[in-house]
């Protein structure tokens, strides 16, 4: 049974897997609802492997871990799909469907997580392009718009379903500087709003214009300003 005050993401003991080679060692944390935590560490070091297991596009082999009320050890495929519907996941590529609108694009996610009736999904559409600050842009093809633009569309399509947690690989990678500025104050205005944030970033800036609570994978371990002091400029 979940709680609503239960955190979005519990981690007890695990050891993050690439292949045979532990990236992580035993690593214990957990995120609180509405939390926004940055990850970072240099490339290599672990961020990903680490996101992609609590979303569970990597097994998880040792330890607990739970994401969102699932527990992510063992997880079949059916629950795999009710996981990704309680959050939202976010690369550094936009990931759009490149031959079909907007609009397509967000229809497409809906009709997978079943939405039917055809007038709450048009009015859930404006709603999360009108939080992301995209006005009508439905019949546009991805192609059509800014980079800063097409991730505005892929936070929207995240938001869809209204997530507990979203979980942020790099969002602002391919962005110029100062459109990566917009996209990340969108971040920090949805975690105002009451969705925690789990956000891998090699964008230091963003830590001193928002300070947060840092994660940092550091020589297979992951270290917490939380539990520790720790340089949160450096990757090294
Ligand atoms: N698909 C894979 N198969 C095998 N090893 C991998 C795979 N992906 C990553 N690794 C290895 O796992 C380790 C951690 O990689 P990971 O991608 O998690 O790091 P990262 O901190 O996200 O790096 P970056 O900042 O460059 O994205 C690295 O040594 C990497 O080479």
């Amino acid at each position: 049974m979940s709680f609503s005050n239960d955190p979005v993401v519990r981690v007890e003991n695990a050891t993050i897997f690439q292949e045979d080679k532990a990236v992580l060692s035993d690593i214990s944390l957990t995120v609180g609802k509405g939390e926004f935590v940055y990850l970072i560490g240099r490339t290599g070091s672990g961020k990903s492997s680490l996101l992609k297991t609590l979303y569970a596009d990597l097994p998880l082999r040792l330890g607990q871990m739970e994401t969102a009320g699932f527990k992510i050890n063992g997880i079949s495929s059916k629950k795999i799909s009710q996981l990704r519907r309680k959050i939202g996941i976010i690369f550094q590529d936009f990931e759009l469907l490149p031959d079909r609108t907007v609009a397509e694009n967000l229809q497409f996610v809906m009709r997978a997580t079943g939405w039917k009736d055809r007038s709450k999904m048009k009015k859930r559409m404006a709603d999360v392009l009108m939080q992301v600050g995209l006005g009508s842009i439905d019949n546009k093809m991805p192609y059509q718009l800014s980079g800063g633009e097409q991730q505005r569309v892929v936070i929207a399509r995240a938001l869809l379903n209204e997530p507990v947690l979203l979980i942020a690989d790099e969002p602002t990678g391919n962005l110029d500087p100062e459109v990566s500025d917009g996209v990340f104050k969108l971040f920090t205005d949805i975690n105002k709003s009451g969705t925690a944030v789990l956000m891998g970033t090699h964008d230091h800036s963003f830590i001193e214009k928002h300070p947060a609570r840092v994660l940092k994978c550091f020589q297979g371990k992951l270290l917490d300003s939380q539990k520790e002091e720790f340089d949160l400029r450096s990757n090294y």
